[in-house]
This record gives structure tokens, C-alpha cells and sequence, in this order.
């Protein structure tokens, strides 16, 4: 297994950032040096919360100390979320380019974390355009939702024919693997949900049912878990068919649950061992 730089938000209270992509990474074994770019009580999705964003001062002393230890050499990716402050994405930049240095086969994964299609976008409103032009060109694979997607590509897709040509779009920006979450297009069957993951000439759908509620966090985990089995097989197909298997099973557990926040912990063996109970389709 690997090793991954996760430069995300931690909340102390459940889980988003890398308080919902730490634990699922180690669970599979991946070694995780995760730093942080918030220091949060919460999610930002209950209105209120308090601590403070890290300053990019701060979280750039964190990476150049890492560096100073001689580790970057180890490095398989680079895994970046929420970025909190304007300032982080030049931050993120340049760690991914001190990394690549010191180990060109590294990739940069980034979840370009704006909003969702439900509540439109949650983060600093200079955000979605520093990602779109500075830092999605300079990632290996990206991680929208469907709505992102749109987006960073200056497109509305709704079809899965609209989302493969805004895929390519995104892909002509700069990552060559595009993994995008939330797909709901209008033909889809009834209580679906589906993710679309696209690498090299290959392009692969999944549906699994559509549990009734929204939790935060889902994507941060789909993004860590993505990574994470894209670095191991190198296989779009199979990455895509174990991560919606523990992504589908975390999302159940929390449903039944009743609670609002990822059941990660009450999950692991999903995490560990998918059921592989859903077969991705290839569409490309
Ligand atoms: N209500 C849901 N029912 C079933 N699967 C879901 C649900 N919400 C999220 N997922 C799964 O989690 C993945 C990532 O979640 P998503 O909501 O797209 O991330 P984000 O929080 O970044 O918007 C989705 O592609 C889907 O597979
Ligand atoms: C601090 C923080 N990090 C990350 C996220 C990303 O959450 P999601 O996976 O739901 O997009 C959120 C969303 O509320 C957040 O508040
Ligand atoms: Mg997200």
C-alpha cells in the first residue's frame, strides 16, 4: 500500500475533511500524513461552528517541515479537500510541486470541494475559481460531484452523454483521471444514484440505490477511498466497484443509525473487505 499527504479540514465533532478521510485510508492500510487546513468543532452544514482556519503561513510550515525531514521521496499522492481559506490553494500548488520533485511518479488528487447540486456552494465564494484555474490544472485526478463537474467546466450536465463531454473538458484542463460522484441524470432508474469514473480511454458506471438523506462527509470518504484503490490496482473499474461498495455501506449504516454524522468507525469491515455487491458498467 502507499503512502498519502491528505491536506484536508478536521472537525473535532464527527466527520468531514480528514476527519472522514484519515481513518478509511488506514483502515486499508494506506500510510496517511494527513495536515490540517481547519481546525473546526463541526461541519460547516450546521450553521454554526467555532475554531479557527488554520493560516497558510501556518499550514505551509507544516508541509516545509515534513520536507525537511527527507520524507517527500516516499510519497505516492498528494489528497486534497476543503481548503478552507483563499489562501490554501497556492499552498497545496507547491506541495504537490515539492513532492512531484522529490518523486515524479507522484500523483495530486483533488477533490474540488465547492457544494452540492441541494445546497449550492458552501465555501469562500473566490474558491470555486481559484480551483477551476489554478489548482484542477495542476491535478492527476479530480473527484467532483456532478454539480462541480458543471462548474469547473462551464457546462450543465445532466445526461450521462452531457457528463462524459464535461469529463472531457475537464480532462483537456489538466488530470487525466476524472471520478465524478452524485451523477443523477434524468433517465436514470428510479432511487438510484450513480458515480462515474473515466481513466486513460476507459469510462465506467455505477448505480446502487439512492438512500433518502444527505450526509456530509460522503464525498471526502469517496475521494480518499478512490485514491487510495486507484494507487493500488491502477484499474479504474475495480478502484470505482470497491469504493462505492464501502461508501454504500457506510451511508446505510449511518441511515439505520439515525444519526447525522458517517458511522466510519462502526463501518471498518465494509472498508477493509467490500462486498463488492455493485458491478460498474463500461460506457467508453
Ligand atoms: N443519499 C445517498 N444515497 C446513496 N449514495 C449516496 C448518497 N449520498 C452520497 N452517496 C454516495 O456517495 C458518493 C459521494 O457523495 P457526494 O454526495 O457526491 O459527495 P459530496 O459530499 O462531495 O457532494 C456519491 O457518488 C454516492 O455514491
Ligand atoms: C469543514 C468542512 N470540511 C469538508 C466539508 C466537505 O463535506 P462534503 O463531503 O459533504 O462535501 C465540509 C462540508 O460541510 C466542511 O464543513
Ligand atoms: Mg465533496
Amino acid at each position: 500500500m502507499s503512502t498519502i499527504v491528505s491536506i484536508q479540514s478536521a472537525v473535532a465533532y464527527g466527520h468531514v475533511g480528514n476527519s472522514a478521510a484519515v481513518f478509511p485510508m488506514q483502515r486499508l492500510g494506506v500510510e496517511v500524513w494527513p495536515v490540517y487546513t481547519v481546525n473546526f468543532s463541526n461541519h460547516t452544514g450546521y450553521g454554526a461552528w467555532k475554531g479557527p482556519l488554520i493560516a497558510a503561513d501556518d499550514v505551509r510550515a507544516v508541509i516545509t517541515g515534513m520536507e525537511e525531514r527527507d520524507a517527500f521521496g516516499e510519497v505516492d499522492a498528494v489528497l486534497s479537500g476543503y481548503q478552507g481559506g483563499n489562501e490554501i490553494g497556492g499552498v497545496i500548488i507547491d506541495a504537490v510541486a515539492r513532492v512531484k520533485a522529490a518523486n515524479p511518479s507522484a500523483i495530486y488528487a483533488c477533490d474540488p470541494v465547492m457544494g452540492n447540486a441541494k445546497s449550492g456552494c458552501f465555501v469562500h465564494p473566490d474558491i470555486p475559481i481559484l480551483l477551476r484555474e489554478k489548482v484542477v490544472p495542476v491535478a492527476d485526478l479530480i473527484t467532483p460531484n456532478q454539480f462541480e463537474l458543471g462548474f469547473l467546466t462551464h457546462t450543465e450536465p445532466e445526461t450521462l452523454e452531457d457528463t462524459l463531454a464535461s469529463v472531457d473538458k475537464a480532462r483537456e484542463m489538466g488530470p487525466s483521471t476524472v471520478l465524478v460522484t452524485s451523477v443523477l441524470r434524468p433517465d436514470r432508474p428510479e432511487d438510484t444514484i450513480e458515480m462515474l469514473a473515466v481513466h486513460g480511454d476507459e469510462a465506467w458506471l455505477v448505480q446502487t440505490p439512492h438512500i433518502p438523506f444527505k450526509v456530509n462527509g460522503s464525498g471526502d470518504v469517496t475521494a480518499a477511498l478512490f485514491t487510495a484503490h486507484l494507487l493500488d490496482s491502477g484499474r479504474a473499474d475495480d478502484a470505482l466497484a470497491r469504493t462505492v461498495s464501502s461508501v454504500y455501506a457506510v451511508l446505510k449504516r449511518t441511515f439505520e443509525s439515525g444519526r447525522r454524522e458517517l458511522q466510519l468507525v462502526q463501518s471498518q469491515e465494509e472498508i477493509a473487505h467490500p462486498a463488492m455487491e455493485f458491478t460498474p458498467e463500461r460506457v467508453r
